[in-house]
């Protein structure tokens, strides 16, 4: 199997169940990050959009003040892989410093 096959429902709720924080929505995983103030938030996201282009995948990401919520998912596969499921745990570690 690639990385960018769409993966079973089993394969997606195992890595929720091991993943806190993370949760299914349809055909993405989706996590909401909180900092204390909008720069914080501001640099997660700057962040993420560097490893979205080192590996060429990109999430969405939703930029509030102290939040930022990432959705995960390949739009060429429409669905799940486990290219998102690798990138939404090196987003923890960044989210982690
Ligand atoms: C040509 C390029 O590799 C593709 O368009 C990549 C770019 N980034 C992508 N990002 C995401 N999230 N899903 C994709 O299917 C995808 N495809």
């Amino acid at each position: 199997m690639g990385k960018r096959d769409r993966l079973s429902d089993d394969e997606i709720a195992g890595f929720v169940a091991a993943h806190p924080g993370w949760v299914r929505a349809g055909e993405r995983i989706e996590r909401s990050y909180s900092f204390p103030d909008y720069g914080t938030g501001v640099g997660f996201v700057m962040q993420i959009a560097l490893l979205a282009e080192r590996r060429d995948h990109h999430p969405d990401i939703a930029l509030s003040w102290g939040k930022v919520r990432v959705a995960w998912s390949t739009h060429d596969a429409g669905g799940l892989t486990a290219l998102d499921l690798e990138l939404a745990e090196l987003t923890d570690r960044l989210s982690a410093g």
